[in-house]
């Protein structure tokens, strides 16, 4: 598999990354989960969005290539009722092609929300009912296996009856026993579930415990007759920093669909950062046709609407991310320019590729700055590059702490001009 599809590649970068990637191939099909609405507002420092906030949202989602939008908890409260059912007639009324989820405790008063808003919108709900299945969480709730079972399958039932998609979720699977899982996943499938979604709810998991859950997960399903009926999904939290990387295994090891959230957002420290998860996949040469120009936009509305800042050193949307004021990277930059090759010039000093996200290459002036930089910024403003100019700015520069705003060196420039 090429690395990029960019014909240039080969030739010019020669990708280490690539090695031992043959044969173990992502599967093309993979599809898009979008938490940012359900767990995104889980984490305790974000503001509830309002409604045209989220809506905004919806529309960025599926113009990046989301295919379902986990939307909430209907059944919290009036106003999450109230969002989720304006959400899903934005998305039918406007022919979106999105998804929709809803999450729910495997008990019946939340699913019914879920079959209500899906008759009055006119669209299929998929029905994202959690139970809690590791012997820490049954230890605290008092609950035995047969209250599990006993009380997923009633509330799949509800839901398969109504004719809903249902993805069954063992929180905290990561810690929970392979007989446990067994009997959940085998009862999951005789009820009806389309879906066996995995989570990593405490963040606890390496990619090896990746591996060894949907290899499990996957014998499950086809020891079970179940095999290209049921899916896996993989859902993971950021405890150990570990959210992207498990992810991206999650889709190599044979997950279906992978959860994510605008920034990573989400309950605790969050989880893996779905403009993430896009980048790599895009940077591995999949989502060939995916225009992924509206990620930035995805990323400031989400900020936005929870009250975040994207911090300034954030990968692909943070303000520094495609910006040098460094002399030897910007000289390098100018040099590829004025050959007119864009595609060097945002591949030399960038791993990502500014413009394949809609983004562009920036230099600034500042104290670690050259003559390139101060050149080319002047240029960029039309401004004649004397050399008795460029060396005053590069002054002030090299005795100043910081990166030089736009007015400073422009008062440099009418101070010269003055003389
Ligand atoms: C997959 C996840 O991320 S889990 C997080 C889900 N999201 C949220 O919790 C946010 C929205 N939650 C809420 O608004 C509220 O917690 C509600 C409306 C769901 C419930 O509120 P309350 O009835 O007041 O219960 P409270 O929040 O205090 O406790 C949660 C209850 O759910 C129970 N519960 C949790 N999961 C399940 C389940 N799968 N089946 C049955 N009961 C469950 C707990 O045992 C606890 O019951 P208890 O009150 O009898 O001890």
């Amino acid at each position: 598999m090429s690395a990029t599809p960019d014909f240039r590649s080969d030739d010019l970068i020669y990708d280490w990354n690539e090695i031992g990637r043959k044969g173990r191939l992502i599967p093309r099909d993979v599809t898009f989960f979008d938490e940012t609405l359900r767990d995104g507002l889980q984490n305790p420092s974000v503001a509830d969005p309002n409604i045209e906030q989220k809506l905004k949202l919806i529309h960025l989602m599926s113009k990046i290539g989301i295919h379902v939008a986990d939307i909430g908890l209907p059944g919290s409260s009036k106003r999450a009722f109230d969002d989720v059912l304006r959400m899903c007639r934005e998305i039918t009324d406007n022919r979106l092609p999105l998804g929709v989820a809803c999450a729910g405790r495997t008990v019946v008063s939340d699913i019914t929300p879920m079959i209500e808003i899906s008759q009055r919108a006119g669209i299929p709900v998929e029905v994202y009912c959690f139970i809690g299945s590791s012997p820490i969480r049954q230890l605290a709730e008092d609950w035995d296996l047969d209250t599990i079972v006993k009380r997923s399958a009633e509330a799949i039932d509800v839901a398969v009856k109504a004719g809903l998609p249902v993805a069954y979720v063992t929180e905290d699977t990561t810690r929970s026993r392979p007989d446990m899982l067994a009997t959940l996943f085998k009862m999951a499938i005789d009820h009806g579930a389309s879906r066996l979604c995995l989570c990593d709810t405490v963040g606890h998991a390496t990619p090896d415990g990746v591996r060894n859950l949907i290899a499990f997960t996957k014998s499950i399903i086809a020891g079970h007759g179940a095999d290209g009926k049921v899916r896996i999904d993989w859902h993971g939290h950021n405890d150990r920093g570990l959210a992207l990387e498990n992810a991206l295994w999650a889709l190599e090891f044979g997950a279906d669909r992978v959860h994510g959230t605008a920034l990573g957002i989400g309950e605790r420290v969050g989880n893996a950062a779905m403009e993430l998860i896009l980048l790599n996949l895009k940077l591995l040469g999949l989502l060939e046709h995916q225009d992924l120009t509206h990620m930035l936009d995805y990323c400031n509305t989400a900020a936005e609407a929870v009250g975040w800042q994207i911090p300034i050193n954030y990968p692909l949307v943070g303000r520094d991310a495609f910006r040098t004021a460094t002399g030897v990277h910007a000289a390098a930059i100018i040099k590829a320019q004025g050959k007119g090759d864009a595609w060097l010039a945002d591949r030399i000093y960038s791993g990502v590729p500014a413009g394949m996200f809609g983004r562009k290459q920036e230099i600034c002036v500042g104290y670690m700055s050259g003559a390139s930089n101060v050149n080319f910024w002047l240029r960029q403003r039309r401004i004649e590059p004397s050399k008795e100019l460029v060396e005053a700015i590069l002054k002030k520069a090299k005795g100043s702490s910081h990166i030089l705003s736009d007015e400073e060196i422009l008062a440099v420039v009418d101070e010269m001009k003055a003389r």
